[in-house]
């Protein structure tokens, strides 16, 4: 799914106005009755007291005609402007008459934080103060409003996006935000519902499919794409009957050290159970009984050193080579790594030690062929990029690296974002399970078993972040979050790949139904 930019929403308005041909006025009412409709199915009629606060934009015009239609259904509902600014646009205008027909009365106005409505924990608040047009910081009388909402312990409903939260920033106060129970945003999710620094401004949200004109959508390239269930199923590449071992490539594992051959374990069966044709493992020769023993599919090279890896002689050309896990950094093992760098022809999936070895060095950065997939955690990638002020100025950094370098650079957390070319690319799936040893060694693998198969790099990084995190959710339910290992993840892979083929993921978007 398609994450549109600030002023892509708004051209996509005027765009859907254009087309459709409709009023903005008309395309506000539209707007205001799907989440009047989303919020009456689930309440029914119920009598809790709703306190909407609408500000003075079109966000504030939505909070008017939710207010409207809510009235008219006889909730108890009390609306309250925030008069923060002299501009009100014109659909705010239009919709406060229509309220005041409807209610006879005028919402209550507040100028300043000095008289402020009681609110109970039980009532529910709508939050319809600011929407994407926020343009600079939020009047401290204000915050003392969100401040109040805060202390009621009410549900919060926001309405598109907390009010006081940036679509491309990270608030420098806090308390500027509104805290959401639930945001019900329009057309598409905002890319910091994502971002570990923004994300916990609201606890749950959803898209609303408010009918932004379908060929504007298919038209508009975006800078963020969400990763879901429909956007890899055109990735599965079906096998054909009389295929055989030799189509899906020779992966290499290339890592390990005393003490830590589990992970060149993990990221090998992985890397055959993503459906690798064969997969060689080199680690010192420490890892020789482990790997035969623990794994018989696996084929085994070692290195001369009994406990790390100081020289890569191969005697095979690899598919592709999964470079890093449990590898160390002794220097014996970069020099290696060097030498194998300087010569190697193979494509390339990077992780772990192999990326803290290559953090810095500019001249074996660029060794790496074009298309490398680099696979950092948070504390790998600020080995790679460098410090960040926040998470856009991490995201900056890591497309100008990913540039640089001509390299696919995954960002791993709870939502994966893989960066290429100057495009995010926003995973989905995966859960809290997956933050346990191991479960990166298995992201490596299974990212190494596509590309031997012959996915092209992005796509199987973009396919293996998926299937991988599909793994873990499916394997969770058995498990629970605190019990998830990452031999678990492997085993998942399989109903990962099942699942493609089970039910259609929920439509991307959710079409409200006219309760009108
Ligand atoms: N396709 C869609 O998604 C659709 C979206 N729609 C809705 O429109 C919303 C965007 O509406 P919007 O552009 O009127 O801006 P909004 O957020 O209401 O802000 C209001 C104004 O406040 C001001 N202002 C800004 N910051 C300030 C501050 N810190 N302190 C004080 N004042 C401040 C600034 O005006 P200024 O005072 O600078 O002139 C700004 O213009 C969007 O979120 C969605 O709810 C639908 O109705 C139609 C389809
Ligand atoms: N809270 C979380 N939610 C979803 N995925 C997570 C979470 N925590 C970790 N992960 C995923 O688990 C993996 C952890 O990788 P990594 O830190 O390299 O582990 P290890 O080094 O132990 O193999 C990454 O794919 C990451 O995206
Ligand atoms: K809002």
């Amino acid at each position: 799914m398609k994450l549109f930019s600030k002023e892509q929403i708004y051209q996509g308005d005027a765009f859907t106005v254009k087309a459709q041909n409709i009023t903005s006025t008309e395309l506000m009412e539209r707007v205001g009755i799907q989440i009047f409709n989303w919020l009456h199915i689930r309440m029914q009629g119920a009598q809790v007291p709703i306190h909407i606060f609408c500000g003075i934009g079109n966000n504030g015009g939505d909070g008017l005609v939710v207010a409207r239609h809510l009235v008219e259904h006889g909730y108890n509902v009390k609306t309250y402007i925030i008069n923060y600014s002299k501009t009100r646009s014109k659909d705010f205008l239009i919709n406060y008459e229509a309220l005041k027909n409807t209610t006879k009365e005028w919402p209550t106005m507040l100028d300043n934080s000095d008289h402020l409505p009681e609110i109970h924990p039980n009532d529910i608040i709508i939050d319809a103060v600011f929407g994407i047009g926020l343009n600079r910081e939020v009047d401290a009388w204000v915050i003392d409003i969100f401040n109040h909402f805060r202390a009621s312990k009410a549900f919060v409903f926001s309405v598109d996006i907390p009010s006081g939260l940036d679509t491309d920033k990270v608030p420098e106060n806090p308390e500027s935000v509104v805290n959401a129970g639930y945001t019900l945003s329009f057309q598409t999710p905002k890319l910091v519902f994502f971002l570990p620094d923004t994300e916990k401004y609201t606890v749950q949200w959803e898209a609303i499919n408010i009918g932004i004109d379908e060929a504007y959508i298919k038209s508009t390239e975006t800078q963020v794409e969400l990763i879901g269930k429909n956007e890899v199923l055109p990735m599965y590449q079906p096998r054909g009957k009389f295929s055989h071992k030799g189509n899906f490539g020779h992966a290499l594992i290339l890592g390990g050290s005393y003490g830590k051959i589990g992970a060149v374990t993990l990221a090998s069966k992985a890397a055959l159970s993503a459906g690798a044709g064969k997969v060689s493992c080199y680690v010192p020769q420490c890892g020789y009984i482990p790997l035969q023993t623990s794994f018989p599919e696996a084929m085994v090279v070692t290195d001369h050193s009994e406990i790390q890896i100081t020289d890569v002689q191969l005697d095979f050309t690899p598919t592709v080579v999964g470079l890093g896990p449990g590898m160390g950094t002794h220097e014996n093992t970069k020099a290696a790594l060097k030498s194998f760098l300087a010569t190697n022809k193979s494509p390339l999936v990077v992780d772990a030690d192999a990326l803290n070895i290559l953090a810095g060095d500019d001249s074996l950065l660029k060794l790496l062929p074009e298309l490398s997939v680099l696979t950092p955690h948070p504390k790998e990638l600020e080995r790679l990029i460098g410090k960040w002020t926040d998470d856009f100025d991490k995201l900056k950094k890591a497309k100008n690296f990913a540039k640089l370098y001509k390299v696919i650079l995954i960002i791993k957390g709870a939502h994966t974002i893989t960066v290429f070319n100057d495009k995010l690319y926003v995973n989905t799936t995966g859960n809290p399970g997956l933050a346990t040893a191991g479960s990166g060694d298995v992201l490596t693998g299974v990212i190494t078993g596509l590309i031997a198969q012959g996915f092209d790099a992005v796509q199987a990084s973009l396919f293996g972040v998926y299937l991988h995190g599909k793994s873990a959710d499916l394997k969770v339910e058995e498990t629970g979050y605190q019990s998830l290992i990452a031999s678990h993840v492997i085993e998942g892979i399989a109903l990962a790949y099942l699942d493609l083929f089970k039910e259609p993921e929920r439509p991307e978007i959710e079409e409200v139904e006219d309760k009108k």
